[in-house]
């Protein structure tokens, strides 16, 4: 049980992000797009503003890793565990790895799916824990998705909006 008052989230509605490494499965500007329509899904429910930077530290830097990547959790080869991210904070906190011993792919039925992959590892960046919902992204198991109808569950929108309330599109 975490209650929300102490629950970790970003205090400025602006964030940064950085992509630190690549995968050799994907072009960069594939990546680059992919990681783009990751954050405008969660971004559309919420007030706040994420922004790419090209250099230095960033908020939430991205990274593809294999076994021991710089941190105490190291990957564990080919399948099992696919990513980790870090709930926000300072240092690691908000950061998202990415296990390069993956074959990542999308859209091809090939492959681990990014973008379901990068949308479940952003929602912990921003402070989302698991769900027990089978349809959330938050679900701590991977499932293929279409990438053309892919999209966040009402769990998640619900989830994210406890943290940082509605986004007024007025
Ligand atoms: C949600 C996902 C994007 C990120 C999660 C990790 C996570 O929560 N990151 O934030 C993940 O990798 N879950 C495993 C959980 C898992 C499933 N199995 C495992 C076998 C060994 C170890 C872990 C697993 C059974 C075999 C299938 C292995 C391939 C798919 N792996 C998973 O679904
Ligand atoms: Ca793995
Ligand atoms: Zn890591
Ligand atoms: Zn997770």
């Amino acid at each position: 049980y975490s209650p929300l008052a102490n629950r970790a989230k970003w205090t400025s509605n602006v964030v940064t992000y950085r992509v630190v490494s690549h995968t050799q499965d994907l072009p960069l500007v594939v990546v680059n797009q992919l990681l783009a329509k990751v954050l405008k899904m969660w971004s559309d429910e919420i007030p706040l503003t994420f922004k790419n930077v090209s250099w230095g530290t960033a908020d939430i830097m991205i990274l593809f890793g294999r076994r021991s990547h710089g941190d105490a959790f190291p990957f564990d080869g080919p399948g099992n565990i696919l990513a980790h991210a870090f709930l926000p904070g300072r240092g690691f906190g908000g950061d998202a790895h990415f296990d390069d011993d993956e074959h990542w792919s999308y859209g091809s039925r090939r492959g681990v799916n990014l973008l379901s992959v990068a949308t479940h590892e952003i929602g912990h960046s921003l402070g989302l824990l698991h769900s027990s919902d089978p349809n959330a992204v938050m679900n701590p198991t991977y499932r293929d998705v279409d990438p053309k109808n892919f999209r966040l569950s009402q769990d998640d929108i619900n989830e994210i909006q406890k943290l940082y309330g509605k986004r007024n599109n007025s």
